[in-house]
């Protein structure tokens, strides 16, 4: 039996949560022989634990026989102590109307006071996704507020936008979802993202010329996969939780075990490349292996792209320039 892997959930009690726990218990994420220990943190107010404590329940009652151990708290401190994978949940979702940047001020206090306990309790390796919007900032904002971890290890959630675009290729093209590699998905997790299907192939034909539509990119896919989320608030009344949570698990899993030479996006913070400024948080089309990731590089940039690449980094830039006096 290999040794548990302990696995951090902030947010536990919530929807993503509820769709994550379970399926990461039962080995869906770090394969179905690893043992797993999960610590989840909740806030410190009664209704949170007491709904903490039921999901808890529920996870006993699956009897899962990967899952090692499980701690419930309301301090980071307990809830990150020696964790190898951090998945930052927990922030406050937006509504009908609101952009994921308006929830901006109001979360970011939750990651500079975690980035600080993960800084202190987890393991020196320990692998963050955030999920929690605004994402990418975020995720800059608990990677700046951990200065003795490596802050190559600070990952943002594009992964559900990356899964989004896929379908919608898919169903345009009419080709197996599973088949189509090469997608990339730049820039921030909001409506100013850039899906970008250009090297994108199905069986080794370019799906760009399968599709032979350019209008449809510009004026179908691009916005559409951008304004999903609202799509589904729209639709649901809450926002997507089943898929973000699928999101979170394709995130992670490929970090850990690799994508098997397949393109994933991951929003990481950039080493300059593409234009983009160092330490920026952006979605980039990497590769995995052995518990690491590797940017896609060179990839040609034409006038259209540099114009989307620079408009959604101007809107982190100025996400960044609205956190900077927290940090
Ligand atoms: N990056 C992405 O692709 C996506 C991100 N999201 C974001 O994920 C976040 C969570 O969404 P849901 O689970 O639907 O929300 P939710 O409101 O159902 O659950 C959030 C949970 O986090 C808890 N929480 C709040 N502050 C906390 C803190 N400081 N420490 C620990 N727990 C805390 C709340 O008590 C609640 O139980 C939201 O910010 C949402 O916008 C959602 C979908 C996709
Ligand atoms: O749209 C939202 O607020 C939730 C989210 O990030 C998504 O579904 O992509």
């Amino acid at each position: 039996m290999k040794q548990p892997v302990r696995v951090a959930v902030t947010g536990a009690a919530g929807q993503i949560g509820y769709a994550l726990l379970f399926r990461i218990a039962s080995g869906e994420m770090l394969g179905k022989d690893q043992p797993v220990i999960l610590q989840m943190l909740e806030l410190p107010i009664d209704k949170a634990q007491a709904a903490l404590q039921g999901v808890m329940m529920e996870l006993e009652d699956c009897a899962f026989p990967l899952l090692a151990g499980m701690v419930g708290t309301d301090d980071p401190l307990v809830a990150f102590k020696d964790v190898d994978i951090a998945m930052l949940v927990g922030a406050k979702p937006r509504g009908p109307g609101m952009e994921r940047k308006d929830l901006l001020l109001e979360n970011a206090k939750i990651f500079t006071e975690q980035g600080k306990a993960l800084n202190k309790v987890a393991s020196r390796d320990v692998k963050v996704l955030v999920v929690g919007n605004p994402a990418n900032t975020n995720a800059y904002i608990a990677m700046k507020s951990a200065p003795d971890l490596p802050a190559g290890n600070f990952t943002a959630m594009l992964r559900l936008d990356h899964n989004r675009a896929l379908s919608q290729l898919a169903s345009k093209a009419g080709v197996p979802v599973g088949e189509i590699e090469k997608l990339v998905v730049w820039g921030n997790h909001s409506p100013t993202m850039y899906p970008d299907y250009r090297f994108a192939t199905v069986g080794g034909e370019s799906l760009r010329h399968k599709i032979g539509d350019e209008d449809w990119n510009r004026d179908a896919f691009i916005p559409r996969v951008g304004k999903r989320g609202a799509e589904i608030i729209e639709a649901r009344g809450s926002s997507s939780a089943a898929s973000a949570a699928n999101a979170a698990i394709d995130h992670v899993r490929d970090w850990v075990l690799g994508s098997g030479g397949k393109w994933v996006t991951m929003g990481v913070p950039s080493d300059g490349s593409y234009g983009i400024p160092e330490g920026i948080i952006y979605g980039v089309p990497v590769t995995t292996s052995d518990g690491a990731y590797e940017r896609i590089r060179d990839l040609e940039i034409d006038a259209f792209s540099r114009e989307r690449m620079d408009k959604t980094l101007a809107e982190l830039e100025e996400e960044r320039a609205g956190v900077a006096h927290l940090l």
